[in-house]
């Protein structure tokens, strides 16, 4: 068994967005500046945002936290966005999610112009990802593609079984995994909460994908021998024995399921330090103006 260890493979990445950025700077150029939007104060959505912020730094590049309270209006938040896409500052911007019930999320997201949607989620994005043109893929995807790819696992007719159909992870990666490519080339299964016997399928799988956000739902007795498990969850359980009151459980029971595996995943340390590197590599892409070029 092999650990897909993310946050080496983050860190790799970064220092090579590092190395672009100082030779940007040598040219004379302007640097990439990532822009945040952050609407309340949920302790992990907080925490998500400070470590783009930080990394941001880290690589080089300038950034922008914008917070707001949860009582924000509608119309402030498009306001900004609207300033946002008017900057000649900012690249590329966020708006960390979920954002609070009385906003539509749908239509701040389609107010991000397309060309600063570092995150992917504008549907001209998901469109143009869907149709194999360029464009921003969204950034937990993108991070597991390079995972895969990093790690040279062979994709081409594995039969990958996604679970979760979310707009953020599932959906966009069950499309991934089938395209015409490397990483791709796979036979997928997308299961989600109406499929009926999971194990059915994940039993067949040689890639799992769990994005679902339940703790633990992926037991030993669900994977096949030698499978490739890459868990996306991220759930905060109450962990009385931590400082912080928490620690992070992953979708996948990871202990059990482990040893079967040829390759997987862990949490944290697994996908996630990943979306945030490739967070920064869409905003060098966005600051190099590849993407719509
Ligand atoms: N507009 C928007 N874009 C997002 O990309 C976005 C979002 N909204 N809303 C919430 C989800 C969640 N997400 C994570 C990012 C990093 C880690 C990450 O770095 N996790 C570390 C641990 C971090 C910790 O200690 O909490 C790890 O897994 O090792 C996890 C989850 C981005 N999201």
């Amino acid at each position: 068994m092999t650990l897909l260890d993310g946050k080496k493979t983050s860190e790799a990445i970064q220092q090579e967005i590092a190395a672009e950025v100082a030779e940007i700077k040598a040219n004379g150029g302007k640097v990439p500046h990532l822009a945040a939007i952050l609407v309340g104060n949920d302790g992990g959505s907080v925490t998500y945002v400070n470590n783009k912020v930080l990394a941001c730094e880290k690589v080089g590049f300038g950034s922008t936290l914008v917070r707001y309270e949860d009582d924000v209006t509608e119309e402030e938040l498009l306001n900004k966005i609207q300033e946002l896409n008017e900057s000649k500052e900012v690249d590329g911007f966020i708006v960390q999610l979920p954002l609070p019930k009385h906003i539509n999320t749908q239509k701040v997201l389609e107010a991000v112009d397309p060309k600063k949607d570092v995150d992917g989620f504008h549907p001209a994005n998901v469109g143009r990802m869907v149709a194999g043109l360029s464009s921003f893929l969204p950034a937990t995807p993108y991070g597991i593609l390079q995972l895969i790819e990093r790690y040279n696992i062979e994709t081409n007719g594995k039969h990958c079984v996604v679970i979760g159909r979310s707009n953020i992870v599932g959906s966009p990666m069950s499309i991934l995994m089938a395209k015409a490519a490397y990483p791709g080339n796979a036979t997928v299964t997308l299961c989600h909460r109406n499929t009926i016997d999971l194990a059915y399928y994940t039993r067949q799988a040689d890639i799992i994908i769990a994005a679902v956000g339940i703790p633990g739902l992926i037991t030993a007795d669900m994977v096949k021998e030698g499978a490739v498990v890459i868990d996306v969850g991220t759930t905060r359980v109450p962990d009385a024995t931590r400082k912080s009151g928490y620690r992070l459980r992953g979708d996948v029971d990871f202990d059990n399921v482990a040893p079967k595996c040829s390759y997987i995943t862990p949490v944290p340390g697994g996908v996630g330090p990943l979306t945030i590197a490739m967070l920064l590599k869409n905003t060098l892409r966005a600051a190099r103006n590849e993407v719509y070029a």
